[in-house]
């Protein structure tokens, strides 16, 4: 039986920093992070380097491929959470037609329908990530049947332009009084140090940028996974 992603996180954590490893095709900060390098080969460094599970952005605005999340969907045995700004219910069931395990759903732009949209999901057979970055937003998930919080060093609506640390993390973990739910430090990791503050607070950490601009991705996560 095939782990979901907050089960994946469980098992993972007692043997080793579990990281859900993010293919992200751009930055609006550092632009282009594929760089004429075949998403698959990087899903496959992210394998080899034991990814707790695998992210991948949809939307427009960071350049993604709806085509590509089925392929990485059909291609990795690995849990695959797709990050979007999912506003429909038909894109909640697009994302289970293209069998990704879990979905974005973020408590900013859903408000106080997060809760149902996070039922949605798992009507899809869909884990759910609500994202927060907010105490208003911790309230908006505690409503909500989510099993795993993202919480979001940067503020997702001003799409990377902020800076946003593992301080977010550290403040808004405490506010979490919901017990039981995998929490999920996102955006801003780049160092090992960064990587192990957030672990002291949340269950796991998703970086993208700073293994999408290493020279060379599996060293570079397996650096965080086994540090
Ligand atoms: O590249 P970083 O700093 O490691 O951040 C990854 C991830 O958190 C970020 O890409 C992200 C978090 N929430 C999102 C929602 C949509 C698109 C992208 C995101």
């Amino acid at each position: 039986m095939d782990f979901g992603l907050a089960e994946r996180i469980e098992v993972y954590r007692e043997f080793v920093n579990p990281v859900i490893a993010e293919i992200k095709t751009y930055s609006p900060i550092h632009g282009d992070l594929v760089r004429n390098r075949n998403v698959i080969d990087i899903l496959r460094a992210y394998e080899n380097a034991n990814a707790v599970g695998i992210s991948y952005i949809t939307a427009r605005e960071f350049k993604g491929d709806f085509e590509n999340l089925k392929l990485i969907c059909k291609e990795t045995e690995l849990p695959v959470l797709r990050k979007d700004f999912i506003l429909s219910k038909e894109e909640i069931e697009r994302t289970a037609s293209a069998e990704a395990s879990a979905i974005l759903l973020i408590a900013r732009l859903l408000g106080h329908k997060t809760a149902e949209f996070v039922d949605l999901a798992h009507e899809s057979d869909l884990e759910a990530l609500v994202e927060v970055h907010s105490a208003e937003d911790i309230q908006i998930v505690e409503e909500s049947k989510a099993e795993i919080i993202g919480i979001n060093n940067r503020d997702i609506m001003k799409l990377e332009k902020d800076d946003g640390d593992v301080s977010v993390t550290e403040r808004l973990s405490g506010l979490i009084s919901v017990k039981g739910r995998i929490v999920v430090s996102a955006s801003g990791i780049r160092t090992l140090e960064d990587l192990k503050r957030a672990l002291k607070c949340a269950d796991a950490v998703l970086i993208g940028t700073a293994l999408m601009m290493a020279d060379d991705p599996e060293s570079k996560l397996r650096s965080f996974v086994e540090g």
